[in-house]
């Protein structure tokens, strides 16, 4: 459905002696199967939303090429627009109509006959919970439902293939796990391939089939949630044992399934790989040596610790550090 290879955009900044240029994107390459839902994750400034205007048409690789859909987003923008749905980060513009009037507009702009736009945008406010805002100018929606209304009006021509830009950025968190439920419902309900930017961990954690990384314009990562916690962190076992006695015993025996062992008081603590699998081998060892546990508790790596590791940042450092990038906008963008 999506297969990039080596793309790369520059931007120019400043001027004069001041002038550098930004290489948001880097070679960056990707391959995304129909039915799958994609996570593109990575901190503020890394080139996610970079990376989806290019597939999405709206700005022109500097190198490097892509097919969205079997079309090249250069020579066959026009197809490439027409089979997908995108949901921008800044989200739609509104005139000033009445929110049906406009996602019934923009279904004819795809080609649609008004009565099945008509049709297809009462079907979505209904699953969007949006029911009773027909009606209503876009203005006076809450911000919730302003992004619930942008959704609809990305999927109201049924693409086969989505792109949601950090759909629930600046969303209560009922409003968001609203929307999570609809964009699983996608696939679930309409076999549609969903490729979606976010600095969430959770989000990505809980939407997504892969994960694929983003930092500074390069890709780091590309796995299930699953596989890459697994590989780079392993899970963090925590005995508190019975009796202070006890716990160089409890010690070695985690030893020889864990890495990074450490003691502090009573309690051992040490990494291992897929603790689900080793942790019942570890209880019935402890047990057969005599080593009594007070508890036992496995903290899952989690998506920070994954990409603290492949990239000696946290996610939430390198958001922060970001925070004076520049971001004038270049002449070479194209408009939609
Ligand atoms: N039009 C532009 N002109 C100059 N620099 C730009 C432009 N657009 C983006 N950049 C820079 O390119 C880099 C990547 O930006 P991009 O918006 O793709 O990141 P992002 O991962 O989507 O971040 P966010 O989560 O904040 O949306 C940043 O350093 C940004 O400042």
């Amino acid at each position: 459905m999506i297969t990039a290879r080596g793309l790369v955009q520059t931007f120019r900044t400043g001027r004069g002696k001041n002038a550098k240029e930004v290489r948001a994107v880097d070679g960056v390459d990707l391959d995304v199967a129909e039915g799958e839902v994609v996570g593109f994750l990575g901190p503020n400034g890394a080139g996610k939303t970079t990376t989806l205007r290019m597939l999405t048409t709206l700005l022109r690789p500097t190198a490097g090429t892509a097919t969205v859909a079997g079309y090249d987003v250069v020579k066959d923008s026009v197809q490439v627009r027409r089979s997908i749905g995108y949901v921008s980060q800044v989200g739609a513009t509104f005139s000033g109509a009445y929110a049906g009037d406009e996602v019934v507009d923009h279904g004819m702009l795809y080609g649609m006959a008004r009565a099945d736009a008509v049709r297809r945008g009462q079907e979505l406010f209904e699953q969007l919970q949006l029911d009773g805002l027909w009606r209503r100018m876009p203005r006076n929606m809450s911000g919730g439902q302003k992004r619930r209304l942008d959704v609809v009006m990305g999927l109201i021509h049924d693409p086969s293939l989505v792109f949601l830009d950090e759909p629930t950025t600046g969303l209560d968190p009922q409003a968001r796990a609203n929307l999570w439920e609809h964009i699983q419902g996608l696939r679930t309900r309409f076999g549609a391939t969903v490729f979606l930017t976010t600095h969430y961990l959770d989000e990505a954690d809980a939407l997504a089939d892969r994960i694929v990384i983003i930092d500074q314009g390069t890709i780091v990562a590309s796995d299930t949630a699953d596989n890459l916690k697994a590989q780079v962190s392993g899970d963090l076992v925590d005995l508190e044992v019975a009796s202070a006695e006890q716990v160089s015993s409890a010690a070695e025996r985690l030893g020889s399934i864990a890495t990074g062992v450490e003691t502090d008081g009573r309690r051992v603590r040490g990494r291992v790989q897929r603790a689900g699998r080793a942790v019942p081998g570890l209880l019935r060892d402890l047990d057969a040596v005599g080593v009594e546990l007070d508890s036992i508790e496995v903290l899952r790596p989690t998506l920070d610790d994954v990409f603290l590791t492949l990239t000696g940042r946290s996610l939430r450092d390198a958001e922060t550090a970001d925070t004076t990038a520049d971001t004038t906008p270049d002449p070479e963008e194209v408009s939609a």
